[in-house]
């Protein structure tokens, strides 16, 4: 099945019963038991596993080739989860550029826990490498990052956490599926804030796992039963519905994001832009080796330099939105230092590059001549 039939079909079924041809929302806490322990059907409980969520579970599986899919309350909460694999001695390696929230999760929430994180650009495979030891367990990329849009080369990793026995895991929120497929170029674990492109309409907040191995796939499970960070029905059916309209989104993101991006770099005010598509993109290569087109996330710094600049122009704009988040139909605009990293303490802002004057743009599904207006009059 193609990755276009695969949003729509990929591991769903019409609805046994009443053969709904779409999966119903399951608003159901329990399930009847004929005698203790000796459920009707094949659910016991919402928290361990809910018909609505099985369905997304499986179509978040099927669009990202793995063998087990596993929906949560949010794309940290499918984070947090994954880290409750390891303990007090074991090492994690990451890219040095996060999302504000992911950070604070490793260094704050983690803090105590006795697991040691270690930030490095996986870019520098020789550097990469050498924080390898007995200790390291995990290795955990953005690829591209938020913000900065650095690219990690997925398949060249791969091939050194395999020789070490690590596992891998991508947050391939940014790229999507329909872009780049992590599990296929040899990563363990796909994580998604399916907030984001996933469900694509800014009104749900969930998280993904999506596990190559089969049993690596039922310990994260049980996890996710113990914990409870669940995904419930109504939202698994706005993420599901979300995803079958995914390849045609991500292609209109694409075109937007790209002809924003050649709009910005030849902009007077504008000193730099972060965009994989553009040749002048230090990850050009990487993107055009593992993803088929360059995503709808766009960001850039004033040639002013100033945070004032920065802050004026988001002020200005009428189309695009100033908010928090991004993946969505409707275009979004965010300061990276004031909002979604600002949790980031500023020296290690400043040594990754998140500078006061860096805007970061989700570029939207709406006519490009529109959103390419609104940039031109927030400037002036
Ligand atoms: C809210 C924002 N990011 C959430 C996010 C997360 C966290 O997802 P949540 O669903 O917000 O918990 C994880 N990974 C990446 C790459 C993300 O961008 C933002 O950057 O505006």
């Amino acid at each position: 099945m193609k990755f276009n039939t695969k949003t729509i079909h990929g591991g769903q079924h019409h609805e046994k019963v009443t053969g709904a041809v779409m999966p119903p929302v399951f608003q159901t806490s329990t399930y009847v038991q004929s005698s203790p322990g000796k459920p009707i059907g094949d659910y016991e409980y919402s928290r361990a596993a809910n018909p609505t969520r099985t369905a997304l579970e499986d179509a978040l599986a099927s669009i990202e080739n793995g063998a087990r899919g596993l929906a949560f309350s949010s794309g940290l909460a499918a984070t947090d989860c994954l880290l409750r694999m390891f303990k007090a001695g074991d090492e994690i390696i990451a890219m040095d550029d996060l999302y504000g929230g992911t950070y604070r999760l490793f260094t704050r929430l983690y803090k105590d826990s006795g697991i040691k994180f270690h930030f490095v650009d996986m870019n520098d495979l020789e550097k990469f490498q050498s924080l390898i030891n007995e200790n390291t367990k995990l290795v955990w990329v953005e690829t591209p990052t938020n913000p900065l849009m650095k690219l990690a080369d997925i398949a060249a990793i791969a091939q050194i956490t395999k020789k070490h026995n690590i596992l891998f895991a991508v947050d391939n929120t940014f790229a999507t599926p329909y872009l780049q497929k992590p599990l296929d170029l040899g990563a363990d674990i796909v994580m998604h804030s399916a907030t984001k492109y996933l469900g694509g309409h800014s009104d749900v907040i969930a998280g993904a796992l999506i596990i190559k191995d089969k049993a690596l796939g039922e310990e994260l499970h049980f996890k996710q039963f113990a914990t409870g960070a669940t995904l419930g029905p109504m939202d698994s059916f706005l993420v599901l519905r979300g995803i079958k309209t995914l390849h045609l989104r991500v292609q209109r993101h694409c075109e937007n994001g790209e002809k924003v991006a050649e709009y910005l770099d030849n902009h007077p005010l504008v000193e730099r832009v972060y965009y994989p598509g553009l040749a002048s993109h230090p990850f050009h290569e990487i993107a055009k080796k593992q993803m088929s087109g360059f995503g709808g996330m766009v960001t850039f710094t004033f040639k002013s330099g100033k945070k004032e600049d920065a802050i004026k122009f988001l002020e200005n704009l009428k189309v695009f939105t100033l908010a928090e988040s991004l993946g969505g139909v409707e275009s979004l605009a965010n300061h990276p230092a004031l909002m979604t990293h600002a949790s980031i303490p500023e020296d290690k802002r400043k040594e990754v590059g998140i500078s006061d004057d860096l805007v970061r743009l989700s570029v939207g599904i709406e006519d490009i001549e529109d959103l390419l207006a609104d940039l031109e009059q927030a400037f002036n």
